[in-house]
């Protein structure tokens, strides 16, 4: 048996079906080559007769793909199969994919039709399809809940009437490891001529077990996985790409299998996906989530000092993730803080590490993650001094109006001064950013800035996320509040108050050199 498992991405369509605010052609175009640099071997890319819109992105997705075959998906019903070849006649390389359902509950109640019915319907779109394209792919909908002798007919009449690939899909995300493995080892025991396709699965995540569903069926000889970048897809989602991708290559010792996936751009897909589709990552998330490789923990961030793999069964580099993080927090222990502070250039000689930890697991308990400016702080025992910011936006009022350019006028307490400016901008956060920039002596710009809602209703909030660069360095702030500009303002100071403390760190650096000499 062939040890390559054919990677099916659904991202453009079961994923698609799971969002609340529809992509545009070029955002699908996007996606869709990002999909190709990953290496999946089929996109599917859409359900042409959904939509003149969904007809539109997949033709042009055909058009532009070369290196992945580009599949649609049509209910087994002429009308569809046609939209799909339609749409899908200008590919290089394309795949037409019908399914219907087979589980007693969606014949009867859904369909509402028996299963002979649903028998010959599959058959004649399958015949009708291969009128197109000799790569047609058939799914038995609700194959996890179908009675095991009526799929296993479905199956072989599918591959007599001409289906290359046959998939076998959890649709409802019903079934357990061995029970789905089982089904596939079934399938492969008592279809005569199973043989002749390539036998695929489908998982949905219903109970979490989508991935090891998929892992269960390729063990038993399943050679086409359908999965989605992040997991995303109808309900609790599909079976996730990075996921199999990663388990199938860190894990081959004992699977014996491989994929042709590029998996140095996985982290890079899994971004795109997510700020197109507006779909945030949990950061716990297995490959891809932003704590994936962090280590927080003292025992843990020892080990990984002394030797990656004790922590790390893969590393972040593999998946195009820049490098692992250890953060510091009040559960690091001494090895780490002497650690970082190798790397922010102090030798051991500079600074007394017991004393220096305690101080730093005080305002780790006060502060949560305590970062790199906070321990040079702690070092030069400025904490103390500058708990109090240094900034403060006493007033402000910005207007606005379209048409018409903004204008901010603010006062600013800097220490024990006050500041009155005003600018004009852009919009009402530019305007509001410029006059701030003419209150100060920093000389900043914005790499970053981002707003998004918590909570919901008349109680929620704006809260602004800002990236600001100063000398090289990025420095990371946000605001809160119900009013957006307000919060933005916030962010700003925020991050301007780092950047102060960090320049007063400098500034004692310098002293202390001219001193020394
Ligand atoms: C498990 C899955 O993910 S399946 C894919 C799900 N994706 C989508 O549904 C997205 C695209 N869908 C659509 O745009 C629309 O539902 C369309 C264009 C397909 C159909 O729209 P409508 O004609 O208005 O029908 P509607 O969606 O309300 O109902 C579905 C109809 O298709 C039938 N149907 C469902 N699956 C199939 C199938 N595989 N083959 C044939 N008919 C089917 C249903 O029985 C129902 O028929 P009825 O009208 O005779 O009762
Ligand atoms: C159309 C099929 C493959 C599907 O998405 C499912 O059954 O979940
Ligand atoms: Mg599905």
């Amino acid at each position: 048996m062939d040890n390559r498992v054919i990677i099916f991405d659904t991202t453009l369509r079961d994923g698609e079906q799971a969002l609340t605010a529809s992509l545009s052609v070029h955002e699908k175009l996007q996606i869709a080559q990002a999909i190709e640099r990953l290496g999946a071997d089929i996109i599917e890319a859409g359900f042409p007769v959904s939509s003149p819109g969904d007809f539109q992105s997949v033709q042009q997705i055909a058009k532009t793909v070369k290196n992945s075959i580009v599949c649609g998906l049509s209910r087994a019903v002429e009308a569809d199969i046609k939209a799909c070849a339609d749409a899908l006649k200008v590919a290089d390389q394309f795949r037409i994919h019908t399914f219907i359902s087979t589980s007693d509950v969606h014949v009867q109640q859904k369909l509402r039709k028996g299963f002979d019915d649903v028998e010959a319907m599959a058959i004649n779109a399958i015949k009708y399809a291969r009128k197109f394209t000799d790569d047609v792919e058939f799914s038995c909908e609700d194959a996890g809940r179908t009675p095991i002798d009526n799929l296993c007919r479905m199956v072989e009449n599918a591959i007599k009437a001409g289906a290359t690939t046959v998939n076998i899909p959890d649709t409802v995300g019903y079934t357990i490891p061995n029970e789905f493995g089982g089904i596939i080892t079934q399938l492969f025991n008592r279809v005569p001529n199973i043989d002749q396709a390539v036998i695929s699965v489908h998982c949905h995540n219903d109970l979490g077990l989508a991935v090891a569903n998929s892992i269960s069926a390729v063990q038993v000889g399943a050679r086409q996985i359908e999965c989605t970048i992040n997991g995303i897809g109808e309900r609790a989602g599909n079976c996730s790409l990075e996921e199999v991708a990663m388990i199938i290559k860190t894990r081959q010792d004992f699977l014996g299998v491989h994929t042709n996936i590029n998996h140095q751009e996985i982290a890079r897909s899994s971004k795109l996906v997510s700020q197109l589709c507006n779909m945030p990552v949990q950061p716990n998330k297995a490959i891809v989530g932003s704590n994936a490789f962090s280590h927080s923990s003292g025992i843990h961030q020892d080990g990984m000092l002394k030797a990656a793999n004790t922590y790390e069964i893969m590393t972040p580099e593999s998946v195009g993730i820049a490098k692992t993080k250890l953060n510091l927090t009040s559960r690091s222990g001494r090895h780490v803080i002497k650690h970082r502070m190798e790397s922010l250039g102090y030798q051991e000689s500079d600074y007394h590490l017991d004393e220096l930890y305690d101080d730093f697991l005080a305002l780790a308990d006060k502060k949560g993650q305590v970062f790199d400016d906070d321990l040079e702080a702690l070092l030069f025992n400025i904490q103390q001094q500058e708990e109090k910011d240094f900034y403060h936006l006493e007033t402000m009022n910005v207007q606005c109006g379209v048409g018409e350019f903004a204008t901010a006028s603010i006062k600013l307490v800097s220490g024990q001064q006050n500041q009155i400016t005003s600018a004009t901008g852009n919009g009402p956060v530019d305007s509001l950013y410029r006059a701030i920039k003419q209150a100060v002596d920093i000389d900043f710009e914005v790499s970053d800035y981002k707003i998004s809602n918590k909570g919901t209703g008349e109680d929620g909030l704006g809260k602004a996320d800002l990236v600001v660069n100063w000398h090289g360095r990025n420095f990371h702030g946000y605001g809160l509040a119900t009013d957006v500009i307000e919060a933005s303002g916030q962010a700003l100071i925020h991050c301007l108050n780092s950047i102060h403390r960090a320049k007063t760190i400098a500034e004692i650096k310098e002293q202390q050199k001219i001193a020394q000499v």
